[in-house]
């Protein structure tokens, strides 16, 4: 198997298959021709894009209430994900188990390049549907995998680069795909290795509900391990071994057929007392250090309970903003739209969704409209629906549109200065008449929501640019509530203690001094998101007992107050640089991330060749 195919590899190996038949065994990696075979074998035609049609709002609605867990248990590791996603022009995907998009998170521009390929909420990407893709061959692979640009089975998916884990839940299921997918231009390769990590910890909090009656046994070969996302976890059902975690299969050497079959007496000589750490040998004779949770132990190891929630839920706000939010509530209560302003991951949605929350309308829906996300020549029938055969590719029975589907309920416009200027006009009709004409005729329908709008842009700077209505401006503008950027706050450490206590909440992790203070002196450009992202990727690295020093912050992070002997010392805005070649810090990087790969994205496996901690490289790769 090759896990480094070049691009010339990849075109050499596609004529060889597509146009001589022959098998390019040497040239590309053996998942991805076995991928190859399966979708020719079943006549698939890679010049062609097969026309996918989505689910509609309402049917995609009932497919993301079908893996709510999934989604609950995933929301952490994505917004995680989209900070890196947004920096390296990437889309974070969360699919169902069949491979249907439930979620896509990240870098508007190419999330919008991406939907022109249907690689967009509510199209399936089974290898059935799509040929060979980093989702849809990593579920019927059953484990990571990424396909780059040619080695997708069909030709337009060429412009594409994907890195997908499936999810597997404690009986061995898979559940769902994480996928992190960019242009095939740009070099995405330690993506595989983020997105294994982050589905790790995916499948780990899978452990946290349904087992409360059980016996847990923890295991890893380094008793730090013990209770983080990277143990292992048995649950024995009385002495069947019932449920797993890929950690501890790979730990026993077994697979998920064990479950169901093995009982604990199988698998190790004896279990440890109940909440003490012990050295126990596992069968085969390798020693391991294990704790066994009953039924107490277990419940006191779930999360705790959700905190008690802020005025606003999870926002943490300053007292003026609090004030400002419950003055929203009241301009929405009063029927007059809010414009939320901010920069990136400020918090303009879930101040929305708060606001929505709070008001009356709250048990109507909350249908949020990501303006910029989606390509101009989707975004008139996704908002105003169509009528049957409206055009050509409309589906059968037509479409309600967003704008209906918000009937009763709140319309969040998010990213509202990307709007089309054809589109402003027929948005501001609707808000003048309350009514929503279908593309294609038909007759018009009334609507009623309340409406709140967002943007990072400078709506009134749009306006005199002319790239704006001001007609428009002045409709969805009586009100607004801007939220403040993460460096504007006086003082950051509050808000960072805050956020840290809610993230590492029951793990009794903690920041050190030094550590803390350095959060708290960056400025975060991309804000609350960033932050609560570092926040978790600390927490998720963090070892039980030790407080998080500051060394395991990225290296800008740290570099937020430097000591003056340290610059002089340890100046890294000045890496040595080899004549003629790459800095001294790129080609590490670069070194690093060749053996991930060699190691097909396992970061322990890596980290171990390199001779380096796993908490090392991905913190390296994280901000190279
Ligand atoms: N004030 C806040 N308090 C706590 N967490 C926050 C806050 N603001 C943002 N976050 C975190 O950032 C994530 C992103 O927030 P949100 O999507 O609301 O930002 P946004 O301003 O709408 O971003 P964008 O403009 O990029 O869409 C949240 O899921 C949360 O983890």
């Amino acid at each position: 198997m090759r896990a480094d195919a070049t691009p010339r590899a990849v075109s050499v190996a596609r004529r060889q298959f597509f146009d001589h038949g022959r098998p390019p065994q040497s040239l590309i990696a053996e998942p991805i021709l076995r991928s190859w075979r399966r979708c020719a074998d079943r006549g698939l035609d890679n010049h062609s894009l097969p026309s996918l049609v989505p689910l509609t709002e309402g049917e995609l609605r009932e497919a993301s209430e079908r893996n709510e867990r999934l989604r609950r248990l995933s929301r952490p590791e994505i917004e995680s994900l989209y900070a890196e996603a947004m920096q390296t022009g990437c889309v974070v995907i969360l699919t169902d188990p069949n491979g249907l998009i439930l979620d896509s998170r990240g870098n508007a521009g190419f999330a919008s390049r991406a939907a022109q390929v249907a690689l967009r909420p509510g199209v399936s990407w089974s290898e059935n549907a799509t040929g060979t893709n980093a989702v849809g061959t990593a579920l019927l692979e059953c484990r990571p995998i990424a396909v780059h640009g040619g080695e997708h089975y069909l030709d337009p998916h060429g412009i594409l680069s994907c890195s997908a884990a499936p999810i597997m839940d404690p009986y061995g299921r898979a559940v769902g795909v994480l996928d992190l997918s960019g242009p095939a231009a740009v070099d995405h390769r330690h993506a595989l290795g983020l997105v294994r990590l982050a589905a790790e910890q995916i499948e780990h909090r899978f452990f946290d509900e349904g087992f409360a009656d059980m016996r847990v046994l923890r295991v890893g070969d380094d008793r730090a391990l013990l209770g983080t996302p990277r143990e292992g976890v048995l649950v024995f059902d009385g002495d069947r071994l019932v449920a797993a975690n890929r950690h501890a299969l790979g730990l026993l050497h077994m697979d998920w057929s064990a479950l169901g079959r093995l009982r604990a007496d199988e698998l190790v000589e004896r279990l440890p007392e109940g909440g003490q750490v012990a050295r126990l040998e596992a069968a085969g004779g390798r020693a391991l250090f294990a704790r066994l949770d009953g039924e107490r132990r277990v419940a006191a190891l779930r999360p705790a309970p959700p905190r008690p929630a802020g005025p606003f839920g999870d926002l943490v706000l300053r007292e003026e903003d609090e004030k400002a939010l419950a003055r929203a509530i009241k301009m929405i209560v009063a029927g007059v739209p809010v414009l939320v302003q901010g920069e990136t991951g400020t918090g303009k949605e879930m101040a929305a969704r708060e606001i929505h929350r709070k008001g009356p309308r709250a048990s109507g829906p909350f249908v949020a409209v990501n303006c910029a996300a989606i390509p101009e020549t989707l975004i008139e029938a996704e908002l105003f629906g169509y009528e049957e055969g409206a055009f050509t590719g409309a589906r059968r029975n037509g479409r309600k549109g967003l704008l209906r589907e918000a009937d009763g309920g709140v319309l969040f416009l998010d990213e509202i200065g990307d709007m089309p200027l054809a589109l402003q006009s027929r948005l501001l009709r609707v808000l003048q008449d309350h009514e929503v004409q279908p593309l294609g005729g038909g007759k018009p329908v009334r609507v009623d929501f309340a409406l709140i709008c967002a943007t990072h842009r400078n709506l009134k700077e749009r306006v005199e640019a002319q790239t704006f209505r001001s007609d428009l401006y002045f409709r969805i503008a009586h009100f607004t509530l801007d939220l403040p950027a993460v460096r504007q706050l006086g003082d950051r450490l509050p808000a960072v203690r805050e956020l840290w206590s809610r993230v590492a909440h029951d793990r009794g992790l903690m920041l050190s001094p030094a550590c803390e203070r350095h959060l708290a002196d960056y400025h975060w450009p991309g804000n609350f998101r960033q932050l609560v992202g570092t926040l978790r990727m600390l927490a998720a690295l963090a070892e039980p007992d030790r407080p998080v020093e500051a060394d395991m912050l990225p290296p800008d992070i740290r570099a937020a107050t430097p000591e003056p002997c340290q610059i002089i010392l340890h100046d890294s805005s000045a890496p040595s640089r080899p004549e003629g070649g790459m800095s001294l810090d790129a080609l590490t990087v670069e070194a690093m991330r060749r053996t991930l790969d060699s190691c097909g994205g396992n970061v322990s496996q890596a980290a171990k060749r390199l001779g380096i901690n796993r908490s090392t490289l991905y913190r390296r790769l994280l901000n190279a």
